[in-house]
């Protein structure tokens, strides 16, 4: 009988310690060996304090009290312990017995169950806060969750959707739900109409599998609307760059003159209106950065900007360039037709540069296309109607050319609705400092230089030039300069400067190169040296404005011809000029 039982104790899987009235152990069966690591061999007999440290079975023979489900450490293991008194059938206190449960399983699986809550919990903030619209339904296609964004979508609610069948939702086409729990495949890209407002989505569901077995299905609606109105933003921004075409606005135009001014403000006046515009002034003015500035102050600043060079294109291709052509519509002509770059320009704004070289015949079919709003293609019959802003330019003398009858007086009429006159550089001399300083600020970047002055004589030579090339020259003159300049030289001086083009000589000019050639002198500054070298430069200018011709010359420079080259053998004699290396 008590084998029967010691058997029965070691098979079970609570550990089993007992012991006396005496504090010896009576008792310590499998479990127990496997708890402690220590044998029932060495432990039967001892007392129980040797064995188990810490035991609170001796209390229990004194207090007679159990303590029962006491959770502790043994072993780095967790455990609950009940602890007994053994009692006689008249109370008498025999012996104790403590029974221990290794709960270390049982609190793995809570922390697993713990976990998977918050894993849970987490999914759920996530679902709920994506701008997605989800929903999942079970293996039957009922509904199971649906977030927020579901709702500000289609306008269904908890309420409306879980336990429900996944096809209240859909106003109009088939459940990509259904699809995927029949299939168990996938679907994607289905349009639909959703909700009370047929709103239009796109869909796209998958299957939830656990096991290989198809739990669920869970899909994304995205709102088609949103998808539309990404492709508008998309295509604005696409416009946009398109405009880069025309870069500049009238930010970009330097200039402080009350003559520029004027200019603008005409040029900003008519950008408000659709009215055609015609920019006057001599070449490299600024007219083309007027149009593109009139063009990017306007409403049709997302539309197309189109330059045209009239002057550049061949006049047999022209009015094809204009105006497209029909297939077939001559020798060489391509497949399909071609498109002109007015229709190319439709929305926007048309920039017919040197409109003034247009022949007779071109004229006449401009005139046509401003009049009536249309434009027939090369070999075509249908007009096909356009919207398009037309700025033209000219440098050349419009009113002379009709008298010539080299221009149409009605095209002239139709194209002078705005006309703005950009003046020339030496007509707003005030201009010339602000200028000068924005182009050193783009060549600095240009070059990597980093001028911050200009020195006196070269603002004076600049001033005193007469820029037939304008704005354009005054560009390319810093610009040249500001190569000669080396890395880490902060002051640009008469010494950088390129020659300057002829041009029409006039006095100032004379006066510029002269001032240009004394900076160029060495440290000498006795008063002889000085009145010699201005006698030379003074001579060679007087020189260079006749071409050469020493007569003339010297009739200028009011000397006889002999005293003239008397002079020029001394002064080039007793001169030592100290020559930049870079010039
Ligand atoms: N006021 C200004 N401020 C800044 N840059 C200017 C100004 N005027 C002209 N430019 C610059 O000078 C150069 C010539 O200008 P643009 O091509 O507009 O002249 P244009 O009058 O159209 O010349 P053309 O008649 O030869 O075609 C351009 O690089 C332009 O950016």
């Amino acid at each position: 009988m008590k084998r029967e039982l010691e058997k029965i104790l070691d098979s079970t899987h609570d550990a089993m310690i007992a012991i006396d009235k005496h504090n010896f152990i009576t008792l310590f069966n499998k479990s127990a060996e496997r708890l402690t690591k220590i044998s029932a061999a060495d432990a039967l007999g001892q007392p129980v304090q040797i064995i188990v440290e810490n035991t609170r079975l001796p209390v229990i023979l004194e207090t007679g009290v159990s303590e029962l489900n006491q959770k502790q450490q043994l072993n780095d293991i967790t455990i609950i312990t009940n602890r007994m008194p053994i009692l006689s059938d008249d109370g008498e206190i025999l012996g104790a017995v403590a029974i221990f449960r290794d709960i270390s399983e049982i609190i793995e699986l809570a922390e697993q169950i713990t976990n998977l809550n918050q894993i849970r919990e987490t999914l759920e903030a996530t679902i709920n806060a994506t701008q997605d619209a989800i929903s999942v339904v079970d293996a039957d296609g009922i509904g199971v969750l649906i977030n927020p964004a579901y709702t500000r979508m289609t306008g269904y609610t908890n309420e409306d959707i879980i336990g429900k069948n996944c096809t209240v939702d859909l106003a109009e086409g088939e459940s990509v739900h259904l699809e995927v729990l029949k299939t168990g495949k996938p679907v994607k890209g289905k349009t639909l109409k959703v909700g009370p407002k047929r709103k239009d989505v796109i869909a796209e569901a998958a299957p939830i599998i656990v096991n290989g077995v198809v739990k669920g299905s869970v899909a994304i609606i995205h709102d088609l609307t949103e998808v539309n109105e990404i492709y508008r933003k998309l295509d604005q921004a696409k416009k946009i760059i398109r405009s880069l075409e025309a870069k500049y606005t009238f930010d970009d135009i330097i200039g402080g003159s009350e003559i520029l001014h004027y200019a603008i403000e005409k040029a900003k006046i008519a950008a408000e209106t659709p009215a055609t515009v015609i920019l006057r002034g001599e070449s490299g003015t600024g007219k083309e950065l007027f149009a593109h500035a009139i063009h990017n102050a306007s409403n049709r600043k997302y539309a197309q900007f189109v330059r045209v060079n009239c002057a550049a294109i061949n006049e047999n291709l022209l009015e094809s360039e204009l105006f497209g052509y029909e297939e077939g519509a001559f020798t060489g002509a391509s497949k399909g037709g071609k498109m002109g770059l007015f229709e190319k320009a439709n929305g926007g704004t048309i920039f017919l540069d040197e409109i003034g070289e247009l022949s007779l015949n071109t004229q006449a079919k401009l005139l046509r296309v401003l009049q009536e709003k249309e434009i027939l293609k090369v070999g075509g019959t249908k007009p096909v109607p356009i919207d398009v802003r037309v700025i033209t330019a000219t440098n050349v003398d419009l009113e002379k050319a009709i008298k010539e009858q080299r221009f149409r007086q009605d095209l002239y009429y139709r194209l002078n609705v705005v006309p703005i006159y950009i003046p020339a550089l030496r007509e707003r001399l005030e201009d010339m400092d602000l200028l000068v300083k924005h182009l050193i600020n783009r060549f600095n970047q240009e070059y990597g230089r980093s001028v911050e002055r200009v020195s006196d004589s070269v603002l004076e030579i600049i001033k005193s030039y007469d820029w037939p090339g304008n704005v354009r020259e005054l560009e390319n003159f810093v610009g040249r300069a500001m190569i000669n300049i080396r890395m880490h030289e902060y002051l640009l001086t008469a010494l950088h400067l390129p020659q300057l083009s002829l041009g029409v000589p006039n006095i100032n000019q004379n006066l510029g190169k002269v001032a240009q050639k004394i900076e160029m002198l060495g440290s000498d500054n006795t008063l002889e040296y000085r009145v010699a070298a201005f006698e030379k430069f003074h001579i060679e200018a007087i020189l260079e404005k006749n071409q050469g011709n020493r007569e003339a010359s010297a009739k200028e420079l009011g000397i006889s011809l002999r005293t003239l080259y008397y002079k020029l053998n001394k002064l080039n004699r007793e001169l030592r000029i100290e020559k930049n290396e870079i010039l």
